[in-house]
Formats: C-alpha cells, sequence, structure tokens
C-alpha cells in the first residue's frame, strides 16, 4: 500500500484499496472566518454540542480585520460559536493563515486526517497527513459527529529529481508539474511526491507543493515527512519523533499512474493569466508591465520566501508605478521577519507591508487590481478576476521574481538584478 492508503486503512479499520467508500473519525477540523458561518448555520440545525471542541479550530484569515460590514458579522457569528462552544484552538486576532497557524501550533501530525473547510487544507500532506478540503455543510456533519466519508482515492506517483538551480524554489517545481499535469489532471487523485528533491526540502519549501495539489484537482497532496519535517513537529507538538505515527509506502505500492521529473535545469516558472496550468518558463515572458507585485498567502508568505524576496530587493526602489504588498502567512513569521530585520528592507524598498492573513490573494481587500490592472503574486490562483476586476490578470511566480519585478515594472528575473 502507498502511504495514503496505509493511513486510511489505519482509521478504517480494514485494509482499504482505491474507489471503495469508507466512514471514518477525523483528528483535526477546521474552518475559518469565512466558512464557518455557513458551517454553523447548517450545525445548528443537526446537534447542539459539537463531538470534541480540542479538534476543531477556528481562525479567523480570509478578511483580518474586516473589511466590511458582511465581514464584521461573519466574525461576530464564528467568534460566539467558538466561545459558547469551548473551541480551544480559536484564533481571532490575526494570528495567521489557517493553513500556516495549524501546524505551528502543534496541531498537524503524521498519520492524522485532517479535514477542513478550505479547498488549500491539502497543504498538511507536507507532514505525512491525510488532509482535504470540503464544503462547509460536510464540514458541520464533521463538528457534529467527529466522522466524515470518503471514497479512497487511487494516487499518483510523482517523482522530483535534482539539485534546485539558483532562484529556483519549490514553488517552481509544482508549477512545472501542474503545468505537465493540467488543472485538472489529477481529479480525485492522491498525489504522492517523492524523489531526492522532496527529500531535501525544508518544511516551508514541502508545504508550498503539497499547497498546490488541488490546482491539479487533486484530493490531497502528501509526502512521507523527511528529518527536518519530523524535528518541525515533535518540536511543535511536544512529542519525541517516536512517538509521531509516520507512515511510509510500500517499496511495491500500486498507482494509477507515475511521473518523473528533473529540476535540475528548470528556469523559473511562471503561471499566466487565467489558468494555472498555463505555465511558460520566465524567459517567454519578462517584459510583460505589471502594477502590483504581492509577497505572500498560504502558498509563499513564510520565512523562506521572505528572505528569499528580501535578499533580491534589498538596497532597491520598487518602481514608482507600481505597488508591493507584502503579507507574512502568520504573526510567528511576522514577528522573526521584524526581527531579522527582513521587513525593514522591504519598507525601504517602498513596499506596503499588511497584517498576517489571506490579504489581496483571494481579491477581498488589501490590494484589489482595477480593470486592465496585472500583478505578480506568490499565491495559488489566477482565474479571471481572482485579484479584482474581471479583466485584471494575475501571474503567478516565486517570490525572489516578484522581487525583481516590482523594482524593473515588468516581469523580469532575479538572476537579471542580482
Ligand atoms: C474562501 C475559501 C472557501 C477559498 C478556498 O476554499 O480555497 C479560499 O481560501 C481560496 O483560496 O479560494
Ligand atoms: S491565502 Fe489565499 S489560497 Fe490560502 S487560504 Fe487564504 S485565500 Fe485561500
Amino acid at each position: 500500500m502507498n502511504i495514503t492508503e496505509k493511513i486510511l486503512s489505519k482509521k478504517a479499520g480494514s485494509d482499504v484499496s482505491p474507489g471503495e467508500i469508507i466512514e471514518i473519525d477525523v483528528d483535526l477540523a477546521m474552518s475559518h472566518d469565512g466558512t464557518s458561518p455557513p458551517a454553523i448555520k447548517t450545525f445548528e440545525k443537526i446537534a447542539k454540542k459539537v463531538w470534541n471542541p480540542e479538534k476543531i479550530a477556528i481562525v479567523f484569515d480570509h478578511t483580518v480585520p474586516p473589511n466590511t460590514i458582511g465581514s464584521a458579522e461573519f466574525h461576530k457569528v464564528a467568534r460566539k460559536f467558538g466561545r459558547k462552544q469551548g473551541i480551544k484552538n480559536l484564533y481571532t486576532h490575526g494570528e495567521g493563515i489557517c493553513h500556516q497557524v495549524l501546524p505551528e501550533k502543534g496541531l498537524v501530525e503524521p498519520g492524522q486526517v485532517i479535514v477542513g473547510a478550505d479547498s488549500h487544507t491539502c497543504t498538511y500532506g507536507a507532514f505525512g497527513a491525510f488532509s482535504t478540503g470540503m464544503g462547509a455543510t460536510d464540514i458541520a456533519m464533521v463538528y457534529a459527529t467527529g466522522k466524515t466519508w470518503f471514497m479512497v482515492p487511487e494516487s499518483y506517483r510523482i517523482e522530483i529529481n535534482g539539485k534546485l538551480p539558483n532562484n529556483i524554489t519549490s514553488k517552481d517545481i509544482i508549477l512545472h508539474i501542474i503545468g505537465h499535469v493540467g488543472s485538472d489532471g489529477a481529479t480525485y487523485k492522491a498525489c504522492e511526491f517523492c524523489g531526492e528533491t522532496i527529500d531535501n526540502l525544508d518544511v516551508s519549501s514541502r508545504m508550498t507543493i503539497t499547497n498546490m495539489a488541488i490546482e491539479m484537482g487533486a484530493k490531497n497532496g502528501i509526502m512521507e515527512p523527511n528529518k527536518l519535517t519530523l524535528e518541525y513537529i515533535a518540536k511543535r507538538t511536544n512529542k519525541s519523533i517516536d512517538q509521531l505515527n509516520v507512515f511510509r509506502s510500500d517499496k511495491d505500492s500500486v498507482y494509477e499512474k507515475e511521473f518523473s521529473f528533473d529540476i535540475s535545469e528548470i528556469e523559473p516558472q511562471i503561471a499566466c493569466p487565467n489558468d494555472v496550468d498555463n505555465v511558460k518558463n520566465i524567459s517567454k515572458v519578462i517584459g510583460t508591465h505589471i502594477d502590483q507585485g504581492f509577497i505572500g498567502s498560504c502558498t509563499n508568505g513564510r520565512l523562506t520566501d521572505l528572505k528569499e524576496a528580501a535578499r533580491v530587493i534589498k538596497g532597491k526602489k520598487v518602481h514608482p508605478d507600481v505597488r508591493l504588498i507584502v503579507s507574512p502567512a502568520s504573526k510567528e513569521i511576522y514577528e522573526i521577519a521584524m526581527e531579522k530585520g527582513i521587513l525593514k528592507t522591504f519598507m525601504d524598498s517602498g513596499a506596503i507591508i499588511c497584517n498576517p492573513g489571506c490579504g489581496p490573494c483571494l481579491g477581498g481587500h488589501m490590494g484589489v487590481l482595477s480593470e486592465g490592472e496585472v500583478s505578480i503574486s506568490t499565491t495559488n490562483r489566477n482565474f479571471k478576476g481572482r485579484m479584482g476586476d474581471p479583466k485584471s490578470e494575475v501571474y503567478l511566480s516565486n517570490a525572489g521574481v516578484v522581487a525583481s519585478s516590482v523594482i524593473k515594472g515588468y516581469i523580469e528575473s532575479p538572476e537579471n538584478i542580482l
């Protein structure tokens, strides 16, 4: 069996195979300020008390602080519910993006089943957990019962080998893969990422890859935890590595499809408007005019990303006709970036630093695009109108490319700047 099948078998109490429908207990369920209110509405029709207030996390991140009366209402409803139900992990003070906050708070462990009312819940696969997004009504059922059902997915094995070239990050790896597989190329599949490149990646870089599994339609993205990951989880959960429930794929596991990528010579990858799989080598789009750069999100708002961007922008200025918005993915990251002088580097360059949260990622606030405006962004989606007007455009890249581009006012590669 592969890692996904092993986790689901353990939960189901017997060996499962792809296509089978199982009902299992979940270890952790999550919703945020955008999806908690609809989940609560359904929950209140079916139950009075949540199944376990310790196994639910509610994180305010999508519009923090609230930007409309409607979102302030959503915060009020979710906050009241969280308090009434005694939800232990209720983060209402701008702690950061749910997908960053949950691992930081030690809520994510290998071998767990985690569900969340947000499509990028697949991020926790970087820690060797089976995790997936679902709709708010499904989450309401989980809040009430602690259980959910799945069809066991078929698995894709995606092997990545080669040493990362200069100015290339795991964002380029996942964009490269999505460009090949297609935005619906892995619909309902368990995408297992493996190979020497994955084995050597740090925790943040691994999270970027599993985070974007949903952009190929995957049910979940998953990796066997490496040493750095196990150390991270042990530290965050106050457990020893031996206490963690690590699953690994058998050597003779069965996969529906197998892919192999060598990334040792790739260029920075850019997902061009308006599809995440419209991926081009940067050399094809250098010179494209931009009006905004955004560094942040659950994909690339971590310290490694901020450091990479700061390395490129240090001592330089953002182009006068461009705005650069930086929003660290969590308060913890914000604090470290502040202490290390990284935020100062951005401020000196002319950037706007926003509080942790989703920020402009989904076009809600803090950097909405007007008609015809173009953004280069470290986020994960570039659908039509994603960051504002339907006639605005979003290019997706790694953080270093955003930094080099905002200096020039057009898409530019860091290697031409440094
Ligand atoms: C608002 C929320 C439901 C949505 C998601 O599920 O992904 C958002 O986080 C996004 O990135 O588009
Ligand atoms: S940062 Fe963007 S992609 Fe991630 S959860 Fe928030 S809105 Fe969704």
